[in-house]
């Protein structure tokens, strides 16, 4: 069976004035997958999936999302897609049930489908005690982990992660990857950035940024075979530093 792409980027550039902050990217990334989108801080990761969710226009090149283009459908992108980051993810002065039926009605879900997904979730993640509290008063891993279920209440075919646990202890790491693979299975692709690499060893595959170039993109096996290293973490020291 012929695997589905979903994302598709071919010679993706982005320059800001003389600035090249994006420089010809290509890839593809298939339906279920799980890609890692790492580099160091200023590579151009940022820059690179604004394009891709449709919030700022390329320079030049091409690139399908979902089955739409960057350029002219942006608006079909965005109903299309999930989207969390370490920055921006709930609001704080909402309660959890708030925040649901907030993002469900932007994601526009019925009433009835945003009480089903919402009793779902809270039993899913075990929340019934605080259901009803302010959401800036939970802890931040349980905070991300609210905000990735409530990024996939639409159902999305790719859900974009921006530095999703940034500042979470490792074992709510674990606890976010795991629900990230579950995801996964049932189809949802994962576009992920990521400073942790013991993260980029959960993807399937890797795309390492150096300075506005994909510099290597493979599986995290295969990347390790190529740069003799023992651990993503040696690949990615290696790249940055060459
Ligand atoms: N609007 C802009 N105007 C000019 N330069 C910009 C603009 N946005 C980003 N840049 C520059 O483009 C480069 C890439 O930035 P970007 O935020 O995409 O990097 P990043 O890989 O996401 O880094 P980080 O890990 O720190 O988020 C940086 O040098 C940044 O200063």
């Amino acid at each position: 069976m012929k695997e589905e792409t979903v994302i598709k980027v071919e010679g993706l550039t982005k320059v800001f004035g003389d600035f090249t902050a994006v420089n010809k990217i290509s890839f593809h990334v298939r339906k279920g997958e799980i890609f890692g989108f790492l580099g160091a801080n200023g590579a151009g990761k940022t820059t690179a999936m604004k394009m891709l969710i449709g919030i700022s226009s390329p320079s030049s090149g091409s690139a399908n999302v979902a089955g739409f283009d960057v350029y002219t459908q942006t608006e079909d992108i965005k109903k299309s897609i999930g989207y969390m980051s370490q920055k921006f993810a709930l609001y704080d002065d909402l309660t959890v049930k708030e925040n649901i039926r907030f993002f469900g009605g932007i994601y526009g879900l019925s009433k009835n489908r945003i009480s089903q997904k919402s009793n779902l979730l809270i039993e899913e993640l075990g929340l019934e005690k605080v259901a009803h509290s302010l959401v800036g008063s939970l802890p931040l891993g349980w905070k991300q982990k609210i905000a990735f279920s409530v990024s996939l209440l639409h159902d999305p075919k790719i859900v974009f992660l921006d530095e999703p646990t940034g500042g979470v202890d490792p074992i709510t790491r674990r606890q976010f990857w795991e629900m990230i693979y579950k995801a996964a299975n049932n189809g949802t692709t994962i576009f992920v950035t990521t400073h942790y690499m013991d993260e980029a060893e959960y993807c399937d595959r890797v795309s390492i940024m150096v300075d506005g170039n994909i510099e290597a993109l493979d599986t995290p096996k295969n990347l390790k075979t190529h740069f003799g290293s023992d651990s993503m973490n040696d690949v990615f020291l290696k790249l940055a530093r060459s």
